[in-house]
């Protein structure tokens, strides 16, 4: 084994100036794909894939003729995140092209999937289904849509998904990983971390109850209670989202006091005609009021921010990318100019912020502290964007709120997107880790997936599922491959770092109005942790942004204190439901 240390700092070296430059070729290729989605374009991705599928191979294989025992702790910790290289271990190429098909293919259909609405008119879920499903209030015609989604997404990747866990588990079990689950996992480096998240949902499931159980009563009251099965599921197209996992288009008649403000700025963007660049340039100011690095030009030049009016066929589920030479940051948005979309771009904003933080690290540690590190960034900063104080200092809200009522109605407006988000945050890979263990087979995934659903989100599916069905495959992550835990992770610890950060700034209030805008006391805390990278366990990166190395789910129960005793008088004993779907 090498041990000269002049050797290593070679290796190392040269692996990151090879790294970046193929790393650059690959995301180059893989954007025109996802901005361009041609059968021309995906030869090229695939083409790039495999080459630095094979860089990463190569670089693996000579990592481990270097001995680790003479190296500091980082550069231990380099090698082994670059042999660490999930299904790019995969050297049977004919099983590694296949593999990538698979997964280019089912993301294709995904982004390509349209819903007829009549003879003549197919629209996408972006902007058109999401805006049905926001909007409407017609329990047939969000049925249609809801049944035709799955029809033309889901259905159509039926086929691929099962090929796509045996490659998947076979390429890296060659590292040693027992299946795909385990190596989405080991990204958290905690032995118990399984039983981490599920005591935290157990922690968090009393509130989701409370608010299913309003919301449950609510939606009865406006569709009739003949919808409503004894069991006490809710159906699951009329939460005001195609995968009813945030609630928050159903704020007006939600809204605990109808005559007292909601909060939702929509209305008021259109009326001072916001555009989609208004809105990334009005994030990006915020962020700077905290001192942290502004987008850089390339992010001006070349993101996309609208879906493009030329009628190609893109991606459009939002996305950040870091083309990883220190410069190209960019940002994929089909932006609506509504309260929504302002979120999302603070969501991506955070992770161009994450990217910009840490360039300076070594490639190996370009990466969030843990992946629900990277989702909780953009999100953290919304918690301060969204309070009536920050919406009134940008002037998207006429006045400021001093009475209770109206706190209430932004704390239900808050709960309608993070609580409601928390069962199906953690769901997902629920489903997903059995899975890859096996323990779900293909002939299973649907009844199971539903399974998973009526327990955890208390909803149901309102027209009976057939075997021919694949409801996983109507939601973005499962097709794009991207493990989901990370936002269940994120819910819970942006609430720990929004706290961290108003303590940082002197703030004495309540958690809920607390906003950071302008303190560069706070950014300063914030960036500390985000130029880390992923250099350090993320214990280490939690303690210097809240003090304790655990994830902590009080910050976010104290946020919600006031909402959830108001929703225990409201709901009295009617609340809860039966853990399994209820029959037809
Ligand atoms: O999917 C997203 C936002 C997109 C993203 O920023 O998380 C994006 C997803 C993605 C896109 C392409 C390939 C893989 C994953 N993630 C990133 O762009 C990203 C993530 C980590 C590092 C760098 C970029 N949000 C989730 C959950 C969520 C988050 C916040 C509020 C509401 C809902 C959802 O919509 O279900
Ligand atoms: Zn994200």
């Amino acid at each position: 084994l090498i041990n000269d240390s002049q050797a290593i700092q070679d290796f190392l070296l040269d692996y990151n100036t090879r790294a970046g430059l193929i790393a650059y070729d690959l995301t180059e290729a893989t954007w025109n794909f996802n901005t361009n989605l041609t059968d021309y374009n995906q030869n090229i991705t695939l083409d790039k894939q495999l080459k630095w599928d094979q860089f990463l191979q190569e670089a693996a294989s000579n990592a481990t003729g270097y001995d680790t025992s003479v190296m500091s702790e980082a550069d231990k910790r380099q090698f082994h995140i670059i042999k660490d290289i999930g299904i790019s271990a995969q050297t049977n190429e004919t099983k590694l092209k296949r593999l990538n098909k698979i997964l280019s293919d089912m993301e294709s259909i995904y982004s390509t999937a349209k819903v007829c609405l009549n003879s003549t008119n197919c629209v996408p879920l972006d902007p058109d289904l999401t805006k049905i499903m926001a909007e409407s209030r017609d329990y047939q015609l969000l049925l249609d849509v809801w049944k035709g989604w799955s029809d033309a997404s889901g259905r159509k990747m039926k086929d691929l998904y099962p090929e796509y866990v045996e490659l998947s588990n076979e390429a890296v079990q060659l590292l040693g990983y027992t299946d795909t689950g385990a190596y989405w996992r080991s990204k958290y480096e905690t032995p118990t971390f399984e039983e981490d998240v599920l005591g935290l949902y157990n922690q968090l499931r009393p509130l989701y109850e409370q608010l299913h159980a309003y919301v449950r009563r609510k939606l009865k009251a406006i569709y009739g209670s003949d919808n409503f099965p004894a069991s006490g599921h809710i159906p699951a197209h009329i939460l005001g989202n195609m995968w009813a996992q945030e609630w928050d288009n159903l704020i007006k008649e939600l809204s605990p006091y109808p005559k007292k403000p909601t909060f939702d700025v929509t209305d008021e963007m259109i009326r001072q005609n916001y555009t989609a660049l208004k809105i990334f340039q009005t994030a990006d100011s915020f962020f700077q009021s905290l001192g942290l690095i502004p987008m850089p030009p390339e992010f001006w030049n070349k993101s996309v921010f609208e879906r493009p009016a030329d009628g190609r066929e893109i991606v459009c589920h939002a996305s950040a990318w870091d083309f990883n030479n220190g410069k190209d940051f960019r940002i994929k948005q089909c932006t609506v100019v509504n309260s929504k979309d302002f979120n999302t771009a603070h969501h991506e904003m955070g992770h161009i912020e994450y990217f910009l933080q840490y360039a300076n690290q070594p490639i190996a540690f370009r990466d969030g502290a843990n992946p629900g590190f990277h989702e909780a960034v953009g999100d953290t900063i919304s918690l301060s964007v969204n309070t009536p104080e920050h919406m009134y200092a940008i002037g998207l809200l006429k006045e400021s709120i001093e009475d209770k009522k109206s706190d209430i109605n932004y704390l239900m407006s808050m709960a309608l997107e993070k609580i409601a988000f928390l069962p199906f945050g953690y769901l997902i890979d629920q489903w997903r880790w059995k899975v890859f263990r096996g323990d779900i087979t293909p002939d299973k995934y649907n009844e199971e997936w539903w399974n998973l659903r009526c327990r955890y989100q208390g909803i149901f599916p309102p027209v009976a599922r057939s075997s021919d069905d694949f409801d996983p495959g109507a939601k973005y992550h499962i097709p794009a491959n991207y493990p989901y835990i990370s936002y269940f992770v994120s819910f819970v610890i942006q609430f720990q770092f929004h706290k961290a950060l108003c303590d940082e700034a002197g703030y004495k209030g309540p958690l809920h109005r607390c906003d950071i805008y302008n303190n560069t006391k706070a950014g300063k805390k914030l960036s500390d942790m985000l130029q880390l990278g992923r250099s350090q366990p993320w214990p280490v990166a939690m303690k210097i942004m809240t003090g304790q190395t655990k994830m902590d789910a009080q910050p976010l129960m104290d946020y919600f204190k006031p909402l959830i005793n108001f929703l225990k008088k409201e709901n009295g004993e009617d609340i809860g439901w039966q853990p399994n779907c209820p029959s037809y």
